[in-house]
């Protein structure tokens, strides 16, 4: 079933076209939103939680308009990237008002904490917080109720690797129950538990299919080039000024 529709979307800002006629379907499940920084994927996320509305075009999620939409925003959990939360309040306090605006308790909000290992920072004002306790604040915020579509914008972003293959878990744990909209540049270890791709580049989409169809595509154009250090070496050295991609192992 479709879970997000766009049609001819479109957002523009002043000069900048943001968005510039996308048109997709996103199926039901676990999609990841992969693009050049400045592309356009978080404007679409932004569209799509009701955050901002469209210049022109539509987008519907589960079937509706999400713009001044609070009873569809309801059914969604978001987080946006950079993390932003009030500075002087505990991310105790913060994540318990914002559960029981959602109808939920202290309870709700220390469940969604314990997922992803913030109790221990719980009580401190979050103005102390570290980037990764930021987001892991974040994270856990979206998590908070049931929600039916959570929305993550690099959630995989300022974690250590222990962490990053935790919240891959939960993700891969609760895709029965929840879809999931993810942007993330860090896309190699989401691959494996990701159901659709879409590619959106310089406001245009560029790509959008089944994970295990566009994979080779999507490596194509993702795989990072990294040039080869040129520190240490000398003219002889075969390696130097080399350009290309670094090989894995199992490439
Ligand atoms: N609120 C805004 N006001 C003005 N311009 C904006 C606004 N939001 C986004 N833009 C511009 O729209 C374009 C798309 O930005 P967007 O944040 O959607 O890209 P992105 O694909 O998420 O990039 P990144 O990978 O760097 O996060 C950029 O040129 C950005 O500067």
């Amino acid at each position: 079933m479709t879970l997000i529709e766009a049609k001819e979307l479109r957002k523009i800002f002043g000069s900048i076209r943001a968005l510039d006629g996308v048109t997709v379907e996103i199926p039901e499940g676990i999609t990841l939103i992969l693009g050049p920084n400045g592309g356009g994927k978080s404007t679409f996320l932004k569209l799509a939680t009701g955050v901002y509305r469209p210049t022109s075009g539509e987008i519907r999620v589960f079937g509706e308009r999400p713009w001044n939409n609070g009873k569809l925003k309801a059914r969604f959990g978001v987080a946006y990237d950079p993390p932003a939360f009030p500075q002087f309040v505990t991310g105790r306090e913060w994540l318990t008002l914002f559960a029981e605006s959602k109808g939920f308790g202290e309870e709700d909000a220390e469940r969604a904490a314990e997922l992803f290992d913030a109790k221990s920072f719980l009580d401190k004002r979050i103005t102390g917080y570290s980037s990764g306790m930021l987001k892991r604040l974040s994270l856990a915020q979206a998590f908070v109720g049931k929600p039916e579509l959570i929305f993550l914008d690099e959630p995989l972003a300022n974690i250590d690797f222990d962490s990053m293959e935790r919240v891959i878990e939960i993700i891969e744990e609760m895709k029965e129950k929840t879809n999931f909209v993810i942007i993330s540049h860090i896309w190699e270890p989401l691959i494996p538990v990701v159901d659709w791709v879409v590619v959106i580049g310089n406001g245009k989409l560029v790509l959008s299919g089944k994970a295990e169809e566009v994979q080779e595509e999507v490596e194509r154009l993702f795989k990072p080039l990294i040039r080869r250090s040129k520190r240490g070496g000398t003219p002889e050295d075969p390696s130097r000024g080399q350009e290309g991609r670094q090989t894995p192992a199992n490439d």
